[in-house]
């Protein structure tokens, strides 16, 4: 499977040291400098003109790079007749947006994926879309170098819906719309900084007709990002080992 990447940083570069039953070919980034370094490094031919990116023959093109890329480019992919993994998911918070991105999508027989990230449990948080929800609710506790803060004692720093989360918190909370889209409510959301922290914390607590769960992620930071947790690079990796395997698991 040959993939292009957009974004050369963190989880770009984890997706290029580890790749195995796929290869990357091609690699956008808007910065030329890290992009050619990528391409220097991992052998992907480097691309500072999106088109000309997508003119490239690639089975799939995976986005881990932000939801401004999101916005301005999966649209883009689509058109170009690629599938698409998208990892910057709070981008598809904006309903008009990611609307008009899944009848592009639907039109043209193209996939969207979106990867489990830096959580788990989206399988079956999916049955909120077939059956009642009375709650769900994601706690995420990180520690001050994750969120740029100089915190010195644990504070909350958001309390609300999940798209106003990630409207602030961009880089930290993309989960909160991975949550929401799988179970077709929107979550609520708490986001802690925690100076005794160490690990990226992500609680979840859903209820309904079926019973209840409580799933806690605790997860080492990516060493070149710590905003971004390793399992969400991780995550991509499984999902793209996982796109031509006979077997499908989980929901
Ligand atoms: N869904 C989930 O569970 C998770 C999602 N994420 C998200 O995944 C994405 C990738 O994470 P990570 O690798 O750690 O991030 P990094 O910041 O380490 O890398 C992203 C790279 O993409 C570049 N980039 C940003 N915007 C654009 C653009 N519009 N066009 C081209 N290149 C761009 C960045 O450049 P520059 O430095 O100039 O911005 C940077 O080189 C982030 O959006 C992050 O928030 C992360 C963890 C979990
Ligand atoms: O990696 C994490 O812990 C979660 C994250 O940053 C996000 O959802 O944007």
């Amino acid at each position: 499977m040959k993939v292009g990447v957009i974004g050369c940083g963190n989880v770009g570069s984890i997706l290029a040291e580890r790749q195995t039953s796929f290869e990357i070919v091609a690699a956008y980034d808007s910065i030329p400098e890290r992009v050619a370094a990528f391409s220097d490094k991992y052998g992907a031919k480097p691309f500072s003109d999106i088109d000309v990116f997508l003119q490239e023959p690639l089975d799939i093109v995976v986005e881990v790079a932000s939801i401004d890329a999101v916005k301005d480019l999966a649209e883009k992919v689509l058109l170009a007749g690629r599938d698409l993994i998208l990892l910057s998911v709070g981008a598809l918070a904006d309903d008009a947006f990611r609307e008009e991105l899944l009848a592009t999508a639907k039109h043209l027989h193209r996939r969207i994926h979106i990867p489990s990230g830096a959580i788990m449990g989206l399988d079956n948080v999916r049955v909120g879309k077939i059956s009642r929800v009375d709650k769900l609710f994601l706690k995420t506790t990180k520690p001050p170098r994750s969120l740029h803060s100089d915190a010195h004692v644990s504070q909350c720093l958001f309390s609300g819906k999940a798209r106003d989360c990630v409207a602030l918190y961009p880089k930290n909370t993309n989960v909160a719309i991975s949550l929401s889209l799988a179970c077709g409510r929107e979550a609520d959301v708490e986001l802690w900084v925690d100076p005794k922290a160490e690990q990226n914390m992500h609680e979840i607590f859903f209820e309904g007709e079926f019973g209840d769960a409580y799933i806690r992620i605790c997860n080492l930071p990516a060493p070149e990002n710590p905003a971004t947790s390793y399992l969400a690079a991780l995550s991509v990796l499984s999902l793209l080992e996982s796109l031509e395997s006979p077997l499908v698991i989980g929901a």
